[in-house]
């Protein structure tokens, strides 16, 4: 193990990057809420506003993947269309196997420019996580409850509401609703087998009522679908601890254009095509485990510097007062005071482990857990 890797593997460094992130980010929160008011005067300059305290909370985690992990990312894409991403709306569906393909996904909008005013279907539990969810809130995020009854007015209405945003956004759609799971993986698949579809080996059986909603209330709104296919070179199981201890991954993503005028309006339709694009989906990966490569040439855009330097402002706008607090409560030599300042710290460092718990598969919802009674065709 090289010094570097030896000093990134280490407990403290890693405990400076969370406290960066879990003051900028309260820092930032404030400042959005402090931008309520002028949703009322002026709207779109309050969203434009919006975008960019996003970017300072969202892009510290770029920079952990992409500068202090090192983590490469390869796209494999059609150079046609790639002039386009960055400079149009589109809906991304990706596939949700990893725990940080949320993260690969917020890296490449980064290096295409939408990085702050990225979007998600996300579920409703997500808006209650700190910092993140907090910035959701005034991002426009779509929430969602997994209960269709109740999502089918909320997510359209929701998605209404982004006709007029002012800056290109990419909204991602996890179709599959859930991550990966063997025994989710097993139930998806009896309810394909019932539906007569072909399983899938790679994914669960997508959720197709999100998707027509999403694509018929962004029609005219966003130009494409980028249908978007991630894997890690060499079976590697990346996780967001991973990331903090500095361990590098090598991410490939595969993404295939599709103008949004050649996906069905009709409900039933819409659903064949999504369970088809699934399909071929499921095909890529067969693919990338035979060679190790999807089937695309690459056209890799490179990491820009922008993250590092947003980190590099938070860390010593917040570092420097940290030193002088800590000095202060040393010198005080009042044990009541370090005693008080140390339990702050643990309850802090509790906090962002729940949070990068969130992320954990096996911590994930019991949603698609449960055996659903099946009509046979
Ligand atoms: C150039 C570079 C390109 C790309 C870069 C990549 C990405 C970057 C882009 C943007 C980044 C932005 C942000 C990223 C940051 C963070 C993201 C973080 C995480 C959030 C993710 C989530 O929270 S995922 C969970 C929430 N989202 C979803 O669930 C979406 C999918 N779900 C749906 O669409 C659902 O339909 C629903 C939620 C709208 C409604 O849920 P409900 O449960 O009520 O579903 P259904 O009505 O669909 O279910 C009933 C039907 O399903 C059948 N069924 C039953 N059991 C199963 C089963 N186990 N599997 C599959 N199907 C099942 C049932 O038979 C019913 O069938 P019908 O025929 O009647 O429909
Ligand atoms: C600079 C770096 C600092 C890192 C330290 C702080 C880390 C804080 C991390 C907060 C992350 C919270 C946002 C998480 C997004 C999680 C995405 C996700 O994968 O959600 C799962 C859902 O899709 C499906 O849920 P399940 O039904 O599988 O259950």
């Amino acid at each position: 193990m090289g010094l570097l890797q030896l000093l990134k593997s280490q407990f403290l460094c890693q405990l400076i990057i969370c406290y960066v992130f879990l003051a900028s980010g309260l820092i930032v929160n404030l400042l959005q809420l402090c931008t309520s008011p002028l949703w009322l005067i002026n709207k779109q300059l309050a969203r434009r506003l919006n975008v960019r305290l996003a970017y300072c909370i969202s892009s510290q985690m770029v920079a952990a993947l992409e500068w202090w992990s090192g983590t490469e990312c390869t796209l494999y894409t059609d150079p046609k269309s790639y002039s386009l991403y960055g400079n149009e709306n589109a809906i991304v569906v990706l596939n949700h196997m990893f725990e940080i393909d949320f993260l690969c996904g917020w890296t490449f909008c980064e290096r295409f420019g939408v990085l702050g005013s990225s979007k998600v279907l996300a579920k409703k539990e997500l808006a209650y996580v700190p910092i993140i969810g907090w910035m959701w809130y005034f991002l426009e995020i779509v929430f969602c409850k997994r209960k269709w009854e109740e999502d089918r007015t909320t997510v359209a209405q929701s998605l209404q509401r982004l006709q007029d945003y002012p800056e290109n956004f990419w909204f991602l759609l996890y179709c599959e609703g859930t991550r990966f799971t063997p025994k989710k993986h097993q139930i998806s698949m009896q309810v394909a087998e019932s539906k007569g579809l072909p399983k899938l080996k790679y994914h669960l059986l997508p959720r197709t009522k999100g998707f027509w909603v999403t694509v018929q209330n962004l029609r005219g709104t966003a130009a494409a679908v980028y249908d978007s296919t991630l894997n890690f070179r060499n079976n590697e199981v990346p996780t967001l601890l991973g990331i903090l201890n500095g361990k590098k991954y090598h991410a490939d993503l595969y993404v295939r254009r599709i103008p949004l005028e050649l996906i069905p309006e009709d409900e039933a339709e819409c659903a064949a095509w999504l369970h088809k694009l699934y399909q071929e989906k499921d095909s890529f990966q067969e693919h990338y485990t035979e060679t190790g490569c999807f089937p695309g040439p690459i056209v890799s855009p490179a990491r820009r510097p922008w993250s590092l330097i947003n980190w590099l402002f938070w860390s010593c706008l917040l570092l420097y007062p940290l030193a002088l607090l800590l000095i202060q409560l040393i010198s005080s030599g009042s044990v009541l005071t370090i005693v008080v300042s140390a339990a702050i710290c643990y309850a802090a460092s509790a906090g962002v482990r729940w949070m990068i718990g969130q992320t954990e598969i096996n911590r994930g919802s019991n949603y698609g857990n449960k055996e659903v009674p099946l009509n046979k065709n």
